[in-house]
């Protein structure tokens, strides 16, 4: 598989292009397996989606709160989430069918259920998505796996980057990607801060660096390759048009195929240019201008905070707990909590800290939950 010739550093002149069919099926099997198709032939390597149990990844008020948006397929978010989940029979379909015209199929796994799943179904490898890439449990489970990661980075800051880092040295852990993203759809262009990919580079000279795209557009992912991004994810749709939320800054066949021929025409060997030279290249334009614009510090960026409200992790309580007691590992678990709790990077600093007050399942946890 490309990925691990890229990962491995045994191929240093391609790009791994990976096509988010993500939850653009609208919960159809035969429109995923279309999409199955025309990604493949867009010139895609790897088909990805995205696999949640709902229990798992969410708290029960967290799959109860109403979902008011044109985008809802339940009156629920969990009935919305439910209505685009796919079964284990209909994810070995997919697989099956990806195999039969030569795609790589994968996807995020979204708790630990789901890598469970992912593993089962023998993947080639595991995305672990921007919602968690701070929970630190999901990643230590996922660094012990003998898979490649590509683990992306939207909503998190410097200082949780380096503790992924942290986590896969503290496994041995060698073969896996880490992902430039910003996590607002679709991303404006000065927000796309694509110098981060150099700065990654720089820090984590080790490491290969990709981009996971949520902007408009296909220049602003070239930019991206031409500064040194080795695995390209962007999300794929049949008709932008259509209802969900990611359909909008997702690219249709004809510009996925645009951008596969684009990065395959390039001369990669001789990558990465400076800014500069990328600018002249893709013949500029204000929205290359302003995603190429110096960035050093990877931070929560304000337009990342609707999505890391509404996907972003928290601990919450795992079982009943009872005032007074000295929180363990297992008494925490890792949700999207209604309401948000203690974000998840923050697991570590709570165990063995007594909780001031008895807490039901799925409860979250906040900083007056316990005696700091
Ligand atoms: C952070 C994260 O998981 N983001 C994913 C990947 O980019 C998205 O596809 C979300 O699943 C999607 O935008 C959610 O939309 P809704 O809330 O309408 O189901
Ligand atoms: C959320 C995901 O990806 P990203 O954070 O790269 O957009 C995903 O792959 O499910």
């Amino acid at each position: 598989m490309l990925l691990n010739d890229i990962i491995s550093g045994k191929v240093d002149d391609a790009v791994y292009i990976i096509a988010e069919i993500g939850q653009n099926h609208q919960g159809c099997l035969e429109t995923a397996k279309k999409m199955i198709y025309e990604a493949k032939k867009s010139g895609c390597h790897c088909v990805k989606f995205q696999k949640s149990n709902l229990p798992a990844k969410f708290t029960q008020p967290a799959l109860d709160r109403e979902y008011i948006s044109d985008h809802a397929w339940g009156r629920t978010y969990g009935e919305h989430k439910e209505y685009l989940e796919f079964s284990k029979d209909q994810y070995l379909k997919l697989q099956a069918y990806s195999e039969e015209i030569n795609v790589d199929f994968t996807a995020s796994a979204m708790d630990e259920c789901s890598l469970d799943f992912l593993v089962e179904l023998n993947v080639p490898f595991i995305k672990i998505g921007s919602g968690d890439a701070n929970n630190f449990p999901l990643l230590k489970k996922a660094s012990r796996l003998d898979l490649p990661l590509v683990i992306s980075t939207g909503m998190q800051t410097m200082e949780t980057i380096e503790r992924i880092v942290q986590t896969m040295e503290d496994a041995g852990k060698r073969d896996y990607a880490l992902m430039h993203c910003v996590s607002s759809y679709p991303t404006a262009p000065k927000d796309s801060k694509l110098q981060l990919i150099s700065m990654l580079k720089r820090r984590f000279p080790d490491v290969p660096i990709g981009y996971s795209g949520h902007e408009l557009g296909v220049v602003i992912s070239q930019a991206a390759v031409l500064l040194g991004a080795r695995i390209v994810e962007r999300h794929f749709t049949l008709d932008k048009g259509q209802k969900g939320s990611d359909h909008q800054c997702s690219l249709e066949p004809q510009e996925l195929g645009t951008l596969t021929r684009a990065i395959t025409n390039f001369n990669l060997s001789a990558i990465p240019l400076p800014p500069k030279e990328i600018l002249q290249k893709l013949n500029g334009g204000q929205e290359l201008e302003e995603a190429l614009q110096d960035a050093q510090c990877k931070t929560i960026l304000p337009c990342e905070l609707l999505c890391r409200n509404k996907l972003g992790k928290s601990i919450v309580a795992a079982r009943t707990i009872n005032k007074g007691h000295r929180l363990q590992l297992t008494d925490i678990a890792i949700k999207v909590s209604e309401p948000s709790g203690l974000t998840a990077e923050s697991y570590m600093t709570i165990i063995g800290k007594e909780v001031t007050d008895n807490l039901g399942e799925d409860e979250p946890i906040f900083g007056s939950s316990i005696i700091l």
